[in-house]
């Protein structure tokens, strides 16, 4: 373990400029990987690295202490952090049910965007894994891939289920000053999407955490999960029976809270042939409702004729996506 990390450290690129001023040679080797790792805070494994549209995709993952586990999460960095020395901004990406940080990355087609506009974008997992938690693994929407990025408060679930800390907290602390990648990342310019109930995630802590993120958007996103089946058997399970505890994590009771006026940069885009939204999974209508009755401003929901729920629908739009975040992000 320890040979593996000096291995990684010393032939890592952006390092080379570093290592030269260290002179290790007359230590033992523990001496010299004490020294490395207070010198140098890599946080990371590299897993995979991907050139794509000029810029390069790593698969990385690195030890959690929010969830107490191995996250995995993925990570684009676009070809201008090696053109120039700015820092570039930083747009997330929350995953829906079922799904790894690869969907996103194979299939949503946002790179183009990315690269075109100089922004980083950041892939999450979509819950902890392998915590062994009894039904963990057992349905497609609860548990393993399906965390709906809040902190759960019931047994068994609140160990380890705390993505909301996670993402607010130690993925971007730990990104953000991060040896190797920390220093190509603006971690004062970040901007939050998702799909479904990632899209639930990115709406929620958008307007949980004023100012932490510069824009949302989301597409098909679980815009009232209070009121749907996907939403009520989460919350339940990681929340408990009280309905009180389950606004305080619903994208539609929590708008309702907003100030008159204010300004919510948010695009939404949901498609009519969308068949969770024809099921009601969805509920688009009752957060524009919402937006309304708070006097809201900055809301743009468009409905899609006839796409469906999946990547086809996203990558169809993620352009636009790219170019709503860049609005803010590089204003
Ligand atoms: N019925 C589907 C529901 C899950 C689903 O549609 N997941 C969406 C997000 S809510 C997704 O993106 N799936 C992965 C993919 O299409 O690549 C299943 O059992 O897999």
């Amino acid at each position: 373990m320890l040979l593996r990390t000096l291995t990684r450290l010393t032939t890592s690129p952006p390092l080379k400029h570093r290592l030269p001023s260290l002179n290790l040679s007359n230590h033992p080797t523990t001496h010299r990987v004490a020294i490395l790792t207070t010198t140098v805070k890599m946080s990371f494994t590299t897993k995979a690295k991907i050139a794509s549209f000029g810029g390069t995709l790593y698969k990385l993952s690195h030890k959690s202490s929010t969830t107490g586990t191995e996250m995995a999460v993925s990570l684009y960095l676009p070809p201008q952090v090696v053109n120039s020395n700015a820092k570039v901004p930083v747009l997330i990406y929350l995953s829906g049910l079922t799904c790894t940080p690869d969907n996103c990355a194979e299939k949503g087609f946002f790179q183009h965007a990315l690269a075109q506009r100089g922004i980083a974008f950041v892939l999450p997992d979509t819950s902890p894994r392998g915590l062994n938690h009894p039904g963990e693994d057992e349905s497609y929407d609860f548990g393993s891939a399906a965390s709906f990025y809040i902190n759960a408060t019931q047994e068994p679930w609140k160990k380890g289920y705390q993505m909301e800390t996670y993402l607010t907290e130690e993925l971007p602390e730990t990104l953000f000053n991060d040896e190797e990648f920390g220093r190509y990342l603006d971690g004062g310019r970040v901007s939050i999407t998702g799909h479904s109930m990632g899209g639930h995630g990115a709406l929620t802590l958008y307007l949980k955490y004023p100012g932490l993120y510069k824009s949302v958007s989301a597409f098909a996103p679980i815009a009232n999960p209070s009121q749907c089946p996907w939403g009520e058997k989460a919350f339940k399970g990681y929340l408990g029976e009280d309905r009180e505890e389950w606004k305080k994590h619903d994208a539609t009771e929590l708008v309702r809270k907003v100030k008159k006026g204010t300004d919510l940069k948010m695009l939404v885009d949901v498609g009519t042939g969308d068949q969770f939204y024809q099921q009601k999974q969805l509920l688009p209508e009752n957060f524009e409702a919402a937006v309304e009755e708070a006097g809201a401003e900055g809301l743009e929901l468009r409905y899609q004729d006839a796409y469906d729920h999946s990547y086809f629908f996203i990558a169809s739009f993620a352009e636009d996506h790219v170019n709503h975040a860049a609005k803010y992000l590089l204003a």
